[in-house]
C-alpha cells in the first residue's frame, strides 16, 4: 500500500495536486465590479487598545473616561487608525491576499462623530481602476474605493482609495517601462530644499501658526523631526495584521515571502504608517483626525527595521468642528534606521487650542 508520507511519494503527490487558491488576480477585477467582504468586523476594545499601544499611540482620550469626556465623548472610542486598519484588513482576502503590494491609499475620511467599542463593521469595495504596468509584466495596478460602514445604522465610518500591484495570471510585454533600474547610480538633481527649518514651539494650534507665520516670505519651511522609534517585531509584523484578518502573505508567511521582490515578509503599510503618526502625534495636542491623502509606500520594512518619522506643516486654518480646535494639513514621512523615506502621506488633523 502507498505510504503518503513517505518524502519522495508525498513531495511527488504534492507536485501533481492542483492548490486550492486563495484570492484574486489582476484578470478577476473589472472596472465597476462591487464586493462585499465577509466576515465583517467587530470593533473592540481589545483590538483598539491592542493595537494603539504597539504603534505608540497613547492619547488618553482613546484610554481613559476623563480625558474622553473632555473631548466631548461618551467614552474612550475607536482610533482612526485602527478603525483605517480594520476598513482595509477584511478586504484582503477578496482583493489582494494573491499578493503584490499595498503602493498607496488617498482620500481616507472619517466622520465628525466618534466610534465606539462593539460597533460592527460592514466593508465594501468597488473596483474603480485596472492598469497594466509597464515595468513589471507579472503584475497589474488595480484602484477600489472601499466604504466601511456600521451594520446597524448604515453610517459610512471609513473610507478611501487605495491601490496594490496584483498578480497576473499570466504575464504580459510590456514596453520595459519608465522605472529607474535598481542601483542605476542617478541620485537625481541637487535636492531644492529651503534654507531654514523652523520647529513650532509647542503642539497647540498656536505653534503651529506661529511656526507657520515665522516661516513665510522666507526661503523656510515649518519641518521636523520625532525622537521615537520602533523597531518591527513578530507582533507589529505579524500579530496586527491578523488582529485586522488581514490574510496577506506578506506580513505572516516567510516561506512564500522569500521569493518575492522583498524576499522576506514585511511590515502591513497601516502599522508602519500608524507607527509614524503615532510618534508625530506624541508632539502635537491632536483634537480630531479628519483625513488623509496621497498616501504612498515607497520601500519594505521588515522585522529589525526601525520607523521613525518627521513631519511638514503645510497650512493651518481657524475653522474646525469645535471652538477647542483648528485645523492643520501636516506632510508625514515614515522613515527607517538608513534615513529612507518608507512611507509619505498627507493628514488633515484638528489640534486644540491653547485654553486661555
Ligand atoms: C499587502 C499589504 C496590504 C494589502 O494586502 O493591501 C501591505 O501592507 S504590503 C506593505 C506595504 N507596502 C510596501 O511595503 C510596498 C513598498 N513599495 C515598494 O517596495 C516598491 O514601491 C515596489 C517594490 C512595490 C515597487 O517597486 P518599483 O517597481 O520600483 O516601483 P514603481 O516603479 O514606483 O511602481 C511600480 C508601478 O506601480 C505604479 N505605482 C506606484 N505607486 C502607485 C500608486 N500609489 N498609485 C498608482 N500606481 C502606483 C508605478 O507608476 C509603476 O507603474 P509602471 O510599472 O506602469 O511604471
Amino acid at each position: 500500500m502507498t505510504d503518503w508520507t513517505d518524502p519522495d511519494t508525498f513531495a511527488q503527490a504534492l507536485d501533481q495536486v492542483e492548490t486550492k487558491e486563495k484570492g484574486n488576480c489582476f484578470e478577476d477585477f473589472e472596472e465597476g465590479d462591487v464586493i462585499e467582504h465577509d466576515p465583517g468586523l467587530t470593533l473592540t476594545q481589545f483590538g483598539n487598545e491592542s493595537w494603539m499601544s504597539q504603534t505608540l499611540n497613547h492619547d488618553p482620550a482613546y484610554w481613559r473616561t476623563d480625558a474622553a469626556a473632555e473631548r466631548g465623548f461618551d467614552e474612550p472610542p475607536i482610533h482612526p487608525d485602527y478603525l483605517t486598519a480594520a476598513t482595509l484588513g477584511i478586504t484582503v482576502e477578496d482583493l489582494s491576499e494573491k499578493g503584490g503590494y499595498f503602493l498607496g491609499r488617498t482620500d481616507v475620511r472619517f466622520p465628525e462623530s466618534p466610534v465606539y467599542a462593539g460597533t460592527e463593521l460592514h466593508v465594501e469595495s468597488e473596483v474603480v481602476n485596472t492598469a497594466t504596468s509597464s515595468s513589471r509584466p507579472e503584475y497589474g495596478i488595480v484602484s477600489w474605493r472601499t466604504r466601511g460602514t456600521d451594520a446597524e445604522t448604515g453610517d459610512v465610518l471609513c473610507s478611501y482609495e487605495r491601490t496594490n500591484m496584483i498578480p497576473r495570471r499570466e504575464p504580459v510585454a510590456t514596453d520595459g517601462g519608465t522605472a529607474a533600474t535598481e542601483g542605476d547610480g542617478d541620485d537625481g538633481p541637487d535636492p531644492d530644499l529651503p534654507e531654514e527649518f523652523v520647529t513650532p514651539e509647542g503642539g497647540y494650534y498656536e505653534d503651529f501658526v506661529e511656526a507657520l507665520e515665522a516661516a513665510a516670505d522666507r526661503d523656510a519651511a515649518v519641518a521636523y523631526r520625532h525622537e521615537r522609534g520602533r523597531t518591527q517585531d513578530d507582533v507589529t509584523v505579524a500579530s496586527l495584521p491578523l488582529s485586522t484578518l488581514n490574510t496577506a502573505k506578506q506580513h505572516h508567511n516567510v516561506d512564500v515571502m522569500a521569493d518575492s521582490p522583498s524576499g522576506d515578509i514585511v511590515t502591513y503599510g497601516d502599522v508602519t504608517r500608524s507607527t509614524a503618526l503615532g510618534h508625530a502625534r506624541s508632539d502635537e495636542e491632536t483634537w480630531r483626525e479628519v483625513g488623509f491623502d496621497d498616501e504612498s509606500f515607497h520601500t519594505f520594512v521588515a522585522v529589525g527595521d526601525t520607523v521613525y518619522a518627521f513631519t511638514r506643516v503645510l497650512e493651518a486654518d481657524d475653522d474646525a468642528s469645535s471652538d477647542d480646535a483648528g485645523t492643520v494639513t501636516f506632510e508625514h514621512i515614515a522613515f527607517n534606521q538608513d534615513d529612507e523615506p518608507v512611507y509619505s502621506g498627507t493628514r488633515t488633523a484638528e489640534i486644540r487650542k491653547r485654553s486661555n
